[in-house]
């Protein structure tokens, strides 16, 4: 049995909680706090009572939450203005701005899992927070259930990143492993991730790269304690992604991820998104299925590697929970957590500067002297080959396929080198450019 070490007449008034949203997340959120009332009480010195729910049907019966009946409502604006807490998980711009920053400028203090909402508007949201002194936490809007905005924001408050690597899309990532173990097409992949519940109906948020790129924009920010919106990420998507660039990357154990990169030089701050190449023996190489890791290298911690569930109802629950009893245990302490309204404007690079080695695959004509001059091309682009292979030759059409991977050139330097590529007699096509990171 367990023996509580408070007693009822230790508490203090139930703080108020106003939720938005009861769906995927909400519901599981609802249930938490229905389920775990006393436990939680507990870890805050004060019951968190739910006083409404704001959805957009309040007619759909919801048992999975365990709230009653009576507290859906469609009125989010009177309940945000009542309440100590408020947990926004509607999605979407418009009307979670508006909530956030009525919710603030009540007083009250507030938690949010929108990375679209953050990633677009994060500075008008961190300013409204500092200037009322309340709490503004978002550990779900990345990496669902992973700790990993608490760490960049509080354990390395004292350290420099330089770089956060990441698979922070689940849905993308479970397409590219099945991919990657079956030798599958993708769009016969995203059907099952459809059917399977990982991508949504409109999976193009996902598969776009949009959702990582709203997630690459919140990381670069807190991780550089800088300004970084959405727009400023480059954004390639999944879509361009060939069976037959998994085959050829599995050959030199290489393996395909969605990965969100962002990194702070001398010269400023970088964040991108694009399918990158990454070796097998890489620990972000070994990411399964629908799972999300985030590796991060400081200048005194070193490397540090972030692992876990990225999406669903109760691993995204959990983070929101966290940041909810955090948000509470201020409240009764008079505090609240470290502002972000404070940022450094380093510049942004553009991707022309960004610094990678790159895998091409071309297929040319299968005669003598074609690798020397392709080589040729590399080399007065300043591209220094790392290593070169001429694939089978294909049956018929006296075309080979050849495929380099170079050392780091930058993103013009290789934009370059495909452009004088393609116009070479020889080379029949560029089939293939990716990213290649980790080697
Ligand atoms: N699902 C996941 O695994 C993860 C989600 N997130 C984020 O969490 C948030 C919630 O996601 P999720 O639970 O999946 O979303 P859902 O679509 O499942 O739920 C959204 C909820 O918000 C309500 N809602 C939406 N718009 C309005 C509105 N204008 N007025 C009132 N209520 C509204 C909906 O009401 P109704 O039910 O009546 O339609 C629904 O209850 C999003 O920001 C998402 O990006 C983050 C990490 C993982
Ligand atoms: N669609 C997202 C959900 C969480 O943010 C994903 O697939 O990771």
């Amino acid at each position: 049995m367990i023996c509580w070490l408070w007693k009822a007449s230790d508490m203090t008034e139930p703080l108020k909680v106003a939720l938005l949203g009861c769906g995927v997340v909400g519901s599981a959120v609802a249930r938490r706090l229905h389920d775990d009332a006393r436990d939680l009480a507990a870890r805050v010195g004060a019951p968190l009572q739910i006083t409404g729910v704001a959805v957009r049907d309040i007619t759909r019966p919801r048992p999975e939450s365990g709230v009653d009946a009576s507290l859906f409502t469609t009125d989010a604006e009177s309940l945000v203005e009542r309440a100590d807490l408020v947990v926004e998980l509607m999605g979407g711009i418009e009307p979670a701005r508006s909530l956030l920053l009525r919710a603030i400028e009540h007083g009250a203090s507030v938690v949010t899992a929108n990375k679209a909402l953050l990633g677009e508007d994060g500075p008008q949201l961190f300013e409204a927070a500092d200037a009322r002194g309340v709490d503004l936490s978002y550990e779900a809007a990345v990496a669902g259930a992973i700790p990993l905005l608490r760490p960049l924001r509080e354990s390395l408050a004292g350290d420099s990143v330089r770089r956060v690597m990441g698979i922070v899309n689940g849905t993308t990532n479970f397409i590219l492993d099945k991919m990657d173990r079956t030798g599958a097409a993708l769009d016969d992949v995203l059907a099952e991730a459809q059917q399977l519940g990982y991508a949504e109906a409109d999976p193009t948020a996902d598969v776009e790269g949009y959702d990582a790129r709203a997630k690459a924009a919140i990381l670069a920010s807190l991780a550089f304690h800088t300004r970084v919106a959405t727009p400023d990420v480059y954004c390639e998507g999944i879509m361009g992604v060939t069976a037959e660039d998994i085959r050829a990357a599995r050959k030199i154990g290489l393996v395909v991820k969605l990965l969100a990169i962002c990194e702070r030089t001398d010269e400023g701050v970088s964040a991108r998104v694009h399918p990158t190449l990454v070796p097998r023996s890489h620990p972000l190489g070994s990411v399964r299925e629908a799972f999300n890791a985030v590796f991060v290298e400081t200048e005194l911690a070193g490397q540090l590697m972030f692992y876990g569930k990225g999406a669903g109802a109760e691993p995204t629950a959990s983070a929101v929970l966290g940041d909810l009893v955090q948000a509470a245990r201020h409240r009764l302490d008079g505090g609240h957590g470290p502002g972000e309204s404070a940022y450094a404007d380093l510049p942004l690079l553009p991707i022309a500067q960004s610094q990678t080695s790159y895998f091409v695959r071309l297929d040319v004509l299968d005669r003598p002297g074609v690798l020397a001059q392709v080589a040729n091309v590399l080399g007065e682009q300043g591209v220094s080959i790392e290593s070169m292979r001429q694939g089978v030759r294909r049956s018929g059409d006296g075309l080979a396929m050849l495929e380099i991977v170079t050392h780091r050139a930058s993103d013009a330097a290789l934009a370059r080198t495909v452009d004088q590529l393609r116009m070479l007699d020889d080379v029949h096509a560029v089939t293939s450019v990716l990213r290649v990171e980790g080697m």
